[in-house]
């Protein structure tokens, strides 16, 4: 499976990124690039972190009508990440018409990137979905019902916070991927984040992948916040 914690490069430059995966020397990461980075730097960052050997999720959370979607990730696949995703809430024909785009845009003898969708942001509470989104069945049954639409629409996971990974498990399988971000040490702050969890609790939960950003970048020592990770998931056996 690789290294449990996806590292979210949340930065606004390259220079930024180079400096921060300077302090990993040659220790291959998975991490992950968003908005914040795409937009900025373009696809040319892509090529830069994939130059060095680290195995990259685009986080873009593509949201749009089925054809629009289909023809981003048309686009997206030919800059082969490991990873990319959606918003589950676009649709079964968005989710499909996603992998379709990825399907086209991967040459023969490339591998497609494995493509999850966004159930419920792991920003939001239970309280904020049922005002501002009008869903009144509890945040659970709301994460599993688009877990359940997104296996049925063919991806191969989920971005869910940590609380709802075991139950996906239990009803989608182990093979269907759990992405939690929201992870934090005991001692971090929260942010902006409602459903947060620390490792030992992820790998408990039988997650697939943590997503950490701030714990680790905003770090004095980033390199040793990243070890802490890593060895917390790994300090519990199963
Ligand atoms: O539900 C979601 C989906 C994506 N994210 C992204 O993960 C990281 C988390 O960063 P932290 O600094 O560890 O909070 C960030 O890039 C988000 O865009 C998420 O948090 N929740």
């Amino acid at each position: 499976m690789g290294k449990p914690v996806i590292i979210a490069l949340d930065f606004a430059s390259k220079d930024e990124v180079l400096t921060f995966l300077n302090r990993f020397s040659n220790e291959q990461l998975f991490v992950k690039v968003g908005m914040e980075l795409f937009y900025q730097e373009g696809p040319a960052i892509i090529h830069d972190i994939k130059e060095r050997g680290h195995q990259i999720f685009l986080d873009l959370k593509l949201h749009d009508i089925p054809n629009t979607v289909k023809s981003a990730m048309k686009g997206l696949a030919k800059l082969q990440c490991d990873l990319v995703n959606v918003h589950a809430a676009g649709g079964q024909e968005m989710m499909m018409a996603a992998l379709e785009g990825l399907d086209q845009g991967t040459s023969a003898g490339q591998r497609r990137p494995l493509c999850i969708a966004v159930t419920q942001l792991t920003s939001t509470s239970e309280e904020q979905m049922k005002k501002e989104q009008l869903i009144q069945v509890p945040l659970k049954e709301s994460v599993l019902h688009y877990a359940k639409l997104t296996k049925q629409s063919g991806l191969n996971g989920v971005v869910c916070s940590s609380h709802e990974a075991a139950m996906i498990r239990e009803v989608l399988g182990n093979d269907f991927l759990t992405v939690t971000p929201g992870i934090r040490l005991k001692e971090d702050a929260a942010g902006d984040q409602k459903r947060v969890a620390t490792p030992d609790f992820a790998k408990k939960a039988g997650v697939s992948y943590m997503v950490v950003g701030r714990s680790i970048t905003k770090s004095e020592n980033p390199h040793e916040s990243y070890q802490k990770f890593i060895q917390a998931w790994e300090g519990v056996q199963l």
